[in-house]
């Protein structure tokens, strides 16, 4: 396992793991109160998503499903060039059923709105989105995201599930890399 201390890698905190755990807190009970009397099934999308899904999910009244995605996005081999493939489909027929997109953050908006649109191919009730994270600047496509944690700046953030290279996606706080992590 690599000692070094992640923490260290970071140039700024932007928000603690409470502050974090505060908003989303807040973002369950604005879900919690909108889907009253309905069946909701939290679609995650992999990796980032996961300690937002984890932590989401528990904040949540009642028993909420979820299910998985993965895609890929690939082409010129630059980060979400919009030309998305499918590596882990959901397991479940969202036909007729409310279904609720959790991410960790929407950069240029090409992922999201592009499962966005798969998914709503697939005649469900309803599909909105949760991100964690929105940064308004770097959009090319506007994304209609109903619950939104934080907006941040145009900057590379880790943690909390987000990754520079596979890596700090266990770092508990979410900041912004110093310059000579990629240096
Ligand atoms: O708005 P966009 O510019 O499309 O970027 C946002 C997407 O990019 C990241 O995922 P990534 O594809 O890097 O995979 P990961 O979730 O496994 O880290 C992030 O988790 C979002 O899913
Ligand atoms: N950090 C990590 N992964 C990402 C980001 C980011 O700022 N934007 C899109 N994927
Ligand atoms: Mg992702």
């Amino acid at each position: 396992m690599d000692s070094s201390h992640m923490g260290n890698d970071l140039e700024n905190v932007l928000f603690t793991e409470e502050q974090i755990h505060q908003r989303l807190d807040e973002l369950a009970q604005d879900i919690g109160r909108d889907y009253e009397g309905k069946d909701v099934l939290l679609v995650g999308v992999l990796k980032g998503a996961i300690l937002v899904m984890a932590d989401l999910m528990r904040a949540l009244p009642g028993s909420v499903p979820m299910d998985w995605m993965a895609v890929s996005s690939y082409g010129s081999g630059t980060k979400s060039s919009g030309v998305v493939r499918i590596l882990k489909d959901l397991d479940t027929d969202i036909t007729n059923k409310h279904v609720l997109i959790v991410e960790d953050i929407i950069d240029s908006g090409l992922t999201l709105s592009w499962i966005r649109s798969n998914l709503e191919s697939r005649s469900p009730a309803s599909v909105e989105i949760c991100t964690l994270l929105r940064k308004p600047e770097a959009a090319k496509v506007e994304i209609d995201c109903k619950y939104v944690g934080f907006e941040i700046p145009n900057a590379f953030v880790v943690g909390y599930g987000l990754d520079f290279d596979e890596k700090y996606r266990n770092l508990r706080d979410i900041g912004t890399l110093a310059p000579h992590v990629y240096s």
